[in-house]
């Protein structure tokens, strides 16, 4: 905790949970973003639709999944949908306003990789893999993405392509057909990034409390771009972080005595 009353991990969830408005339909990442998701729906956007990629559809759940299969989602939501019916009828028919979605890698265009670091037949590490996150990448309307910067985390060229961005960067994704909007929000730990509108190249456009540029730079692997006028994130109000607390309490508590919940719990909000 820092001397400014929240951490960067929940000052991270909190400025991407403000993202979100009340009339999205939101195909929702498990991790970081759901945190964010829930916290906007307890919030500002009550009304908003949450959908996880189990089918479950306008779901509230009163703790954090740790999985799409979790029972919380279904019993919460609206309906279930079978799962091919959520992806080709609701995220193939373009009926998804924004896909939140988390990284272990990504690159200066919105890039993810979230399936292997090193080599593909000789991995270092093995990731989650893709699951529904490429389909999502492409499919929704617009795509946000959370993470807490790092220098193995933020890199100039990702170890493998799971989820398409911007490619390369400018028209790439029209040239190969794709006509949503991509990537256009990124919520780090230490500010938020929104596209080059020609470049397509991630920018800062506004610093979190108490950050530096040379911090953002620091943690970040490839030359960060800086917006002209430069804004402050406001700080959690006393209502998103007492929500956001509340809401992580009931998740380590439902969750007390499974053996991902600790640490996941700890790296959500
Ligand atoms: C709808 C859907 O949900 S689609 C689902 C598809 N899956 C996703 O989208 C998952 C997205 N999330 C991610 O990619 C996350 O970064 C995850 C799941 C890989 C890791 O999440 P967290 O546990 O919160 O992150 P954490 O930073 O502690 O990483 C855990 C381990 O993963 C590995 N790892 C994660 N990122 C990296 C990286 N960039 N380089 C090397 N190793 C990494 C490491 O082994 C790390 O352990 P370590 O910190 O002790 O080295
Ligand atoms: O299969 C997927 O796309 C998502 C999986 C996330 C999970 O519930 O573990």
């Amino acid at each position: 905790m820092s001397e400014l009353g929240f951490t960067p991990n929940e000052m991270m969830t909190i400025a991407a949970s403000r993202a979100l408005k009340g009339d999205d339909v939101c195909f929702v990442g498990i991790g970081a973003p759901s945190a964010a998701c829930n916290v906007a729906r307890l919030t500002h956007a009550p009304e908003i639709t949450l959908i996880y990629e189990s089918g479950t559809i306008g779901t509230a759940p009163d703790v954090l999944p740790l999985s799409i299969g979790d029972g919380e989602l279904c019993d919460t939501a609206i309906t279930t949908v079978s799962v091919p019916e959520m992806f080709r009828y609701w995220l193939q028919g373009g009926r998804i306003s924004i896909g939140f979605l988390g990284a272990a890698q990504l690159d200066k265009f919105g890039n993810i990789n979230t399936t292997v670091i090193g080599d593909y037949a000789h991995p270092k590490t093995r990731l989650p893999g893709g699951g529904g996150a490429p389909e999502i990448a492409t499919s929704s309307q617009e795509i946000y993405i959370t993470m807490a910067q790092s220098k193995r985390g933020m890199v100039d060229k990702i170890d493998f392509y799971t989820s398409f961005g911007h490619g390369d960067g400018g028209d790439h994704r029209q040239r190969l057909g794709i006509d949503t909007k991509g990537p256009t929000l990124l919520i780090t730990d230490l500010a938020i990034w929104k596209p080059d509108p020609a470049t397509k190249e991630f920018t800062v456009v506004s610093l979190h409390p108490g950050v530096t540029r040379e911090k953002v730079q620091e943690t970040c692997g490839w030359t960060v771009k800086f917006a002209d006028k430069l804004e402050e994130t406001p700080e959690p109000t006393q209502l998103e972080l007492q929500t956001l607390r509340d809401l992580k309490a009931r998740t380590d508590a439902a969750h007390k005595g499974e053996a991902v919940s600790a640490k996941r719990g700890s790296k959500d909000g």
